[in-house]
């Protein structure tokens, strides 16, 4: 599929059915970029807001969309794309949906049974979102420098997979191909499971006291982030790959019922031989999977280096440190903020590049930045 591509224009107009986090996103990314863009979603109320929030416009008997972009709940998405393949015979249809393997299934089986083309089909899955549903949260910027994936089905037309890449690029994403069983197993792993252990570990807090919440810190807050995800939308996206996930809840299960008697014995007196050695490994092994995760660029994770700068609770001093490195011309990889509790002084934790990570030392040296350490 990827080696035909055609000489195809991404123009418009182009129609977003189901505004809501994803769909109201892309919305404002295409109309920014000068697309005429289209809105429909189920609730009338939902289709005003979005053209209120600039989405795009309520569409129009004659209107001809050139593509069309289902971002409903991935339970209704194949037969919203069944019912847009009947109406708009001249349009590429995508959806946009977390789980990839049943939609195609059911809009190949749906459009066998009633004589709609499938070539004008594609699935696509743009790897952003955020824990907050609804058009009200939806960013232009949403997808910038994220992966954007396109899953061709085997009766997908070049034209409709070259539409689908043009998509990815137009929102500034990195567009990737993959198959849809081999996308739904990565999301397993990368996406879904992450959810389930977010929510199940933020669940433990409801029993914790307000004293022993008052002291949560950065890591439980990174921890849980997606824990206040829509449980609506989430099980939808996990029913869909349930097949998938299964198999790795299960590991994870032996891990922790591994790691429970470790605690267990530990508690005891005499203590079994090997306890400790199991929690290290426990640790150690989570040392080496996040090592696998691709830092900013798509190298590993181990190519930045992380320096934490202690920066004044005041205003205009994250920018002036911020400042400091500009002028010492040191680029910024990443950055994450944390707060000291009871403390007027925040902890930057900044990243760059290893070949960068000694002039940032000097530089704060120079200017009389305290460092709290480096990774
Ligand atoms: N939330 C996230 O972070 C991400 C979500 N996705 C996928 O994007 C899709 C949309 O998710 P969100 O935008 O987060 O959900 P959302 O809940 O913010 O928006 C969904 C919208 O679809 C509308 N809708 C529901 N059924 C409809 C139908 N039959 N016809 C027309 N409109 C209908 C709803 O009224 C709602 O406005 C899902 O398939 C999801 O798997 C993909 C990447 C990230
Ligand atoms: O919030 C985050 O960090 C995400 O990774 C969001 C997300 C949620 C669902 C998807 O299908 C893809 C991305």
């Amino acid at each position: 599929m990827g080696a035909s591509r055609e000489a195809v224009a991404l123009e418009g107009p182009v129609l977003v059915i189901g505004a809501g986090l994803i769909g109201g996103s892309i919305g404002m990314a295409l109309g920014h970029a000068g697309l005429d863009v289209l809105v429909r979603d189920s609730s009338p109320g939902t289709t005003r807001l979005a053209c209120e929030l600039g989405v795009g416009r309520e569409v129009r008997e004659g209107d001809e969309p050139q593509m069309v972009i289902v971002a409903t709940p991935p339970d209704v998405c194949a037969s919203v794309a069944l019912d847009a393949l009947e109406e708009f015979p001249g349009a590429c249809v995508l959806d946009v949906a977390s789980v990839k393997q049943p939609i195609a299934q059911g809009v190949l089986d749906g459009a066998a049974a009633r004589g709609l083309d499938a070539s004008r089909y594609v699935g696509t899955h743009p790897m952003a979102g955020r824990e907050v549903a609804g058009v009200v949260a939806a960013r232009g910027d949403l997808f910038r420098g994220r992966a954007f994936v396109v899953v061709p089905t085997p009766a997908t037309s070049p034209r409709s997979f070259a539409l689908a890449r043009l998509l990815g690029v137009e929102l500034g994403a990195t567009v990737v191909e993959i198959e849809p069983d081999v996308h739904d197993e990565a999301v397993a792993y990368v996406s879904h499971v992450p959810q389930i252990v977010s929510s199940v570990l933020a669940s433990r807090l409801t029993v914790a006291s307000e004293a022993a919440l008052g002291l949560s810190g950065q890591g439980l807050r990174d921890t849980t982030r997606i824990a206040a995800s829509d449980p609506r939308l989430w099980v939808e996206i996990l029913s869909a790959n349930a097949g998938r996930i299964a198999p790795i809840l299960k590991a994870l299960g032996e891990d922790l019922d591994g790691l429970t008697r470790a605690f267990e014995t530990l508690d005891d007196m005499d203590p079994q031989p090997g306890s400790r050695a199991r929690i290290a490994r426990a640790i150690a092994a989570g040392n080496d999977g996040v090592a696998r995760i691709p830092g900013k660029h798509g190298g590993g994770a181990e190519s930045f280096c992380r320096v934490t700068v202690l920066v004044p609770d005041e205003p205009g001093e994250l920018a002036r440190l911020l400042t400091h490195m500009g002028e010492e011309n040191i680029n910024l990889e990443d950055l994450r903020l944390e707060h000291s509790l009871g403390q007027r002084m925040g902890l930057a934790h900044v990243s760059v590049t290893r070949v960068d990570e000694p002039r940032l030392t000097a530089m704060l040296e120079k200017r009389g930045w305290a460092r709290a350490g480096t990774e």
